[in-house]
């Protein structure tokens, strides 16, 4: 059961916020999402977004302006929270980059983390179940993110190309067994037996030869975590090494914020438009 908090009318679509019982995280979950306008004569495809590191499900819809775009090309919005949330779940206080918030779109395997991060099953899985049964989607959907939700779509795709036409992301972290988010996160949610590491990596899962046929990514230039925590050359290389299609848009003087997003978000859902419609 969902239970609808808010409705704002935007663009002739509706822009809403749900929170439902989550099984695969545990605990009470909110989620977003535009309803297009063409949503009324006829079901449409998905898009999920996949938010960064301190985000909830409002960031991206409240910041991006996306909602022009995704009424203009008939797409439905779907924005989860990064984590799951509550007084049971495990969480580390003043740290932004880790627990509440970080849930890296990986399912923890270590004691005190496992029982609630859960993320890639939850957006995989149950999301996409939920999001079918109650509205007007049809089957095709693509996924796109930011930073750790960057990654989180790119291994999202990697793991399941049958289920994304298309994956975007926008300042990813590509190489979390190679930057100090990827390592900090990966130990504590899966251990330090770094062999359980590669399958939730994204370069790794390249190597490992997991393909998906398009792949776009919008990089800033002036983007403070771009040298010690996105390293995006390391994508750039395995793509290449393995043939994978990646478009990579280098953009001078852009940092790593919403108004980066904001200012190329109309590309990308026209892009993703011409896999999904
Ligand atoms: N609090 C941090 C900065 C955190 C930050 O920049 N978060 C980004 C995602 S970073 C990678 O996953 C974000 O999207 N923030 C939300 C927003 O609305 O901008 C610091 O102090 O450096």
């Amino acid at each position: 059961m969902i239970e609808k908090k808010s409705e704002n009318l935007i663009f002739n679509g509706q822009q809403l916020f749900y929170s439902h019982q989550s099984s695969a995280l545990n605990c009470e979950m909110t989620f977003s999402i535009f309803i297009p306008p063409q949503a009324k004569e006829k079901k449409c495809p998905v898009l999920y977004w996949l938010s960064g590191l301190t985000c909830t499900a409002d960031n991206f819809t409240s910041k991006s302006g996306f909602q022009r775009y995704a009424a203009e090309h008939g797409i439905i919005v779907v924005a989860p929270d990064t984590s799951p949330r509550g007084e049971s779940v495990k969480d580390i206080k003043d740290a932004w980059d880790i627990g509440c918030g970080a849930g890296f779109y990986l399912n923890a395997t270590s004691e005190g983390w496992k029982d609630h991060y859960q993320m890639y099953d939850y957006v995989v899985k149950e999301l996409p179940g939920i999001i079918k049964t109650n509205f007007p989607c049809n089957d095709k959907a693509s996924v796109s993110g930011h930073s750790m939700g960057g990654h989180g779509a790119l291994i999202c795709a990697l793991k399941n190309p049958q289920q994304y036409q298309s994956v975007s992301a926008f300042a990813p972290i590509v190489h979390p067994l190679d930057c100090p988010w990827g390592t900090k996160a990966f130990t504590t949610y899966l251990g330090d037996d770094q062999t359980q590491w590669s399958e939730w990596d994204a370069v790794e899962l390249i190597k490992q030869g997991n393909k998906v046929d398009h792949i776009l990514v919008e990089q800033g230039l002036a983007d403070n975590f771009l040298e010690d925590q996105l390293k995006t050359d390391s994508l750039k290389t395995v793509c290449a090494e393995n043939k994978l299609n990646l478009i990579l848009n280098d953009r001078e003087g852009y940092d790593h914020s919403y108004y980066f997003i904001s200012s190329f978000i109309g590309e990308h859902i026209k892009w993703h438009a011409q896999f999904l419609n």
